[in-house]
């Protein structure tokens, strides 16, 4: 008889789709007719069928970011503390991936839960006191992984639809983006498109109108097993970057919208981190350093972590630690992004596939 896999609480997904064929996401053409005469659609397809297990895992990722993200939509208020955001969000890809940050499935980087000015990297450390308010116009960047397939999408909570012109200005430049990405396109040219968009758009508040800007210095970026920045970044302006994007990469596309200056510097306590790649040669002075790095490689690898994670891994009194890591360029810190005080920030984002014959927007719901 098999053993029951149901455990107290805990739904795994697969329970849902016993054939571990998971629900695809939304289909779309290509914008530029790929250069067809390399492949016969026959060898597209073909090509594809190879690639089938990455594709079902992050079918498998994205179908479980839908479920986690309506759970936030629902659930998430005004006078609730930020960490009980976090253990909510978290606590429900847990429930679905049935481990805790293994490195089979779980948790991809540190839920994202940045508010107003601050544009992302913010997720609340252990001692936070900060509440969800009316007022707030939330971030929520959840990123769910599957044998290190990491789905990466994130959309703007606000609790007054006095924000709705701000959010549909940046919902439209990222959907714009998803429409101008595929295989041979330049980056460039997504950023003019989505940087077209959304300034076309404008905020009244308080008898007050705002330009939507881009924020400039805030891209999207290709996925790379166990890696959220695999190297290339997608613009949301001009910029006059030529590189292309090819065939069977993962993007994450992301836009940002602002009130503000359009653009965003590291500001205040850090939370995010993430194992720098190729470290394994870098002298470290303290017994302490070293254990941690043990520690990290363990429980995330080359995965981003937040120092919640790192305190439910078993780690306390770490942080002298993890200054010196950071310090040797062992670990990368990534402290919160902030235009200026006062400004409102708006994010949607979703990851694609760039499957040979079809582009897969595969984090796609009925949400956004
Ligand atoms: C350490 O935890 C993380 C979590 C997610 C990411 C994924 N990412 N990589 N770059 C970015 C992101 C975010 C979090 O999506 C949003 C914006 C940011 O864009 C950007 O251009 N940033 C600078 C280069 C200025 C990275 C690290
Ligand atoms: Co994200």
């Amino acid at each position: 008889k098999k053993k029951s896999n149901k455990k107290k609480g805990i739904v795994y997904i697969n329970n849902s789709y016993p054939d571990n064929v998971f629900p695809e996401g939304e289909w779309m053409e290509y914008p530029l007719e790929v250069n067809s005469y390399r492949t016969t659609d026959e060898e597209k397809r073909y090509l594809d069928r190879q690639q089938n297990n990455r594709w079902q895992d992050f079918r498998k990722g994205a179908e479980i970011h839908r479920r986690v993200r309506a759970k936030a939509r629902q659930n998430i208020r005004p006078g609730m503390l930020m960490l009980e955001a976090a253990d909510l969000i978290e606590n429900s890809v847990r429930k679905y991936t049935g481990n805790d940050h293994t490195l089979k499935q779980g948790i991809g980087f540190p839920t994202g839960l940045s508010v107003n000015h601050i544009a992302a990297h913010y997720t609340p450390n252990s001692t936070d006191k900060q509440i969800v308010k009316q007022d707030d116009v939330m971030k929520i960047d959840i990123g769910v992984h599957v044998n290190g397939r990491i789905v990466d999408s994130a959309f703007t909570l606000t609790f007054d639809d006095k924000y709705d012109s701000l959010l549909t200005a940046v919902r439209e430049a990222t959907y714009t983006g998803v429409k101008e990405a595929g295989i041979d396109v330049r980056l460039n040219d997504i950023g003019a498109a989505v940087q077209e968009v959304m300034e076309s758009y404008e905020m009244e508040l308080n008898g007050k109108t705002y330009p939507i800007k881009c924020i400039r210095n805030l891209n999207g970026h290709n996925i790379g097993d166990y890696v959220i920045h695999s190297g290339k970044t997608v613009p949301i302006v001009a910029n006059g970057d030529m590189t292309k994007m090819e065939e069977g990469e993962t993007f994450a596309i992301e836009t940002f919208g602002t009130t503000g200056n359009g653009y965003v510097i590291g500001q205040g306590e850090c939370s995010h981190y993430a194992l720098n790649q190729d470290i394994d040669n870098i002298p470290l002075s303290t017994q302490s350093a070293k254990n941690l790095v043990k520690s990290i490689k363990s429980n995330f690898g080359t995965l981003p972590w937040c120092r919640r994670y790192l305190e439910r891994a078993g780690e306390s009194n770490y942080l002298l630690a993890l200054n010196q890591l950071v310090r040797a360029g062992v670990v990368e810190d990534y402290p919160p992004l902030v235009d200026v005080a006062g400004s409102y920030t708006a994010q949607f984002e979703h990851t694609i596939l760039l499957h040979p014959h079809m582009k897969e927007v595969v984090s796609k719901g009925d949400d956004f």
